[in-house]
This record gives structure tokens, C-alpha cells and sequence, in this order.
């Protein structure tokens, strides 16, 4: 007999799939708030604003939708290396907008802005480029999954994050289930679960959800501190960082052989490259 765990008990979703872009024309109508994204070519880095503080900086549809298309803009951005996704006043994001939440509360509508995000935050989460989320307040629910689809999160000392989803009456909508037991593991990601507690940044520094705490606790310099901590990891050239981004969020998503696999081909095309080339004239000694 097949162990059937995973369909045992839990009622799952059989109804149609919808094509991201007509579900991205249908929840562009959801308004309030915007996302908005600057690019620094000459930095080499990109800023994902989330502003919709009279909402605590909540995703409405039409947000949603901004965060797609930043993403589309971003996976053909070659000149770029790092992302800092931070978001205006006191809390980082409050998940889903609930206004939006409301008006799509049945299982199609939300098995379509399940799609919508999980094709928007997979895709930020895979693109060649090393992603940050500046957590200043409070991260919840789906704000909480928008943290896991950045590769470090930084929190400042007032960062709290906290999934929330099962209050709810719900799961994880837009991935973050899935990131979480790949970044914490299935025990503590089931606490974080089953228990929707927010934790404190200190917290997360000791469970691994956050990477580091900001000095600064107000926004303007947490920013600027966010995109230094960046930086200093930045240093290799462009198409070595886009290739060891790429080895990883391979190696976090296939098996091992067929990472292995990737590993290969991503080194050979490097190896007698430009940037390796001009290392071995450098003769480097890494003292
Ligand atoms: C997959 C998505 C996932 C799901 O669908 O399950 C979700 O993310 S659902 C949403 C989960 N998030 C919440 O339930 C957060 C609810 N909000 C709060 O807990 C608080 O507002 C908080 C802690 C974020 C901020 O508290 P604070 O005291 O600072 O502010 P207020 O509560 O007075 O709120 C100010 C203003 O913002 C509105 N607001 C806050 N959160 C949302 C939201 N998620 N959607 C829409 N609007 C939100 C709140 O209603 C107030 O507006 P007002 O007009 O003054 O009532």
C-alpha cells in the first residue's frame, strides 16, 4: 500500500490553471500601494520599494502585479549583482492586503494569487543576483514569506517576523512554507507554523532566519547600512557572482547528482574565462 500522507485528511485544489499573465491583468484591478524598483548600474544595485504604509505595507493585487513585472525587468538586468528589498515607516510588510484578501476569498481566486506569487517569488528567489530584506518591524503572514524569498535577511533591533497564516485559518499562500523548511529545517519551521508566535531579531539571528542586526533602528540608515553589508560581499566579478547565486539556488531546488551536473557545466564555462584569466596573472596571494 502507497504511504499517502500528503493527500490523507487535507482537502487539495483540483480546479484550472490560469496563465500568470491573465491573472496578473485580473489582479492589476486590486488597488492601493505600489512597489517600486530603482536600478544603480553603476553599483550594480537594485532597490525593491514596498510602499503602502497606510496599510502597513500590505500587497494588494495590483501589487502583486508590480512585484512581477519588478521581477521580469530584473531577470534581464545583466549589469546587475544585488537586491535590497526594504519597505516605508514602521512595518516591514503586514502580508496580504486585506482588502484585497476579501474580495477574492474563494478557492480559484486563491489558488490564482497562490500562482501569481509563487511564480514572482520563485523566480526573485532563483535570479543571479544576492537579495537582502531589511526587516525594520513587523513581517506577517505573507510579508513573513516575502523575507524567505530574499537569500539574507537583516533585521534592524525592532524587526519581529512572524507567520501568521494559521490564525488565519490557512497555510502558507505564497511559498513560504516550502522556503522555511529549507532554511530552518522541518522542526522549527512547523514551530513557526503551528504556533503563527512572532519572534524578536535576536531570535532569529539564533534560529538562522536572520543573517544580522543592523546598528542603525532608523529606516534611511538601515538602508544604507543593508546595502554596505551587501557590497562587502559583492566584490568578485559580475558573472562570478551571478554563477555562484546560480550553483545555490540550483543546489536548493534539484537533486544532488543533477546539481552536481550544473556545477560542471556552470565552472567550465569560467574556467579560462576572463576573470579567471586575469587572476592567475595577478599571481593573488590569499593571505
Ligand atoms: C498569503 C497571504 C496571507 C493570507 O492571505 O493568509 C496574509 O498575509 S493575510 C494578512 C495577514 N496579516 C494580518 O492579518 C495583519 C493584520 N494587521 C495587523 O496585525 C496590524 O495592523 C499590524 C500589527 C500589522 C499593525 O498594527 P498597528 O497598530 O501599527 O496598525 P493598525 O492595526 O492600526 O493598522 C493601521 C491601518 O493598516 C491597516 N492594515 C494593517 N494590516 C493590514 C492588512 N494586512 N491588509 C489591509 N489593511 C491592513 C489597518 O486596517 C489600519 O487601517 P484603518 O483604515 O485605520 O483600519
Amino acid at each position: 500500500m502507497s504511504f499517502n500522507a500528503e493527500r490523507r485528511w487535507v482537502n487539495h485544489y483540483a480546479g484550472p490553471e490560469t496563465p500568470v499573465i491573465t491573472i496578473s491583468e485580473q489582479f492589476s484591478k486590486f488597488e492601493g500601494g505600489k512597489i517600486e524598483l530603482v536600478k544603480d548600474n553603476e553599483s550594480g544595485l537594485a532597490v525593491l520599494k514596498i510602499n503602502h504604509p497606510e496599510r502597513r505595507n500590505a500587497l494588494s493585487g495590483s501589487m502583486m502585479v508590480d512585484l512581477w513585472n519588478a521581477v521580469n525587468t530584473l531577470e534581464d538586468w545583466k549589469a546587475g549583482k544585488g537586491i535590497i528589498l526594504h519597505s516605508v515607516g514602521e512595518t516591514f510588510c503586514s502580508g496580504g492586503d486585506l482588502n484585497t484578501v476579501r474580495q477574492i476569498s474563494n478557492p480559484d481566486d486563491g489558488y490564482k494569487m497562490a500562482t501569481l506569487m509563487h511564480n514572482t517569488l520563485t523566480r526573485l528567489h532563483q535570479l543571479p543576483l544576492i537579495s537582502v530584506a531589511l526587516i525594520q518591524g513587523k513581517a506577517l503572514g505573507g510579508g513573513a514569506e516575502l523575507a524567505t524569498s530574499c537569500d539574507f535577511r537583516l533585521f534592524t533591533e525592532k524587526g519581529e517576523i512572524g507567520f501568521v497564516q494559521g490564525r488565519m485559518g490557512v497555510v502558507t499562500g505564497w511559498g513560504g512554507g516550502t522556503r522555511l523548511v529549507q532554511l530552518l529545517g522541518q522542526h522549527r519551521a512547523l514551530e513557526l507554523l503551528l504556533t503563527s508566535r512572532q519572534i524578536s531579531a535576536s531570535e532569529a539571528v539564533v534560529m538562522g532566519l536572520a543573517n544580522g542586526i543592523t546598528k542603525s533602528v532608523e529606516l534611511p540608515e538601515a538602508v544604507e547600512e543593508a546595502k554596505q553589508w551587501l557590497q562587502a560581499k559583492l566584490k568578485h566579478a559580475p558573472e562570478v557572482v551571478h554563477a555562484l547565486k546560480q550553483i545555490v539556488a540550483t543546489a536548493r531546488a534539484v537533486p544532488y547528482e543533477e546539481s552536481l551536473q550544473n556545477e560542471r557545466q556552470v565552472f567550465a564555462m569560467l574556467w579560462g574565462g576572463d576573470a579567471n584569466k586575469k587572476a592567475l596573472e595577478q599571481n593573488i596571494k590569499h593571505k
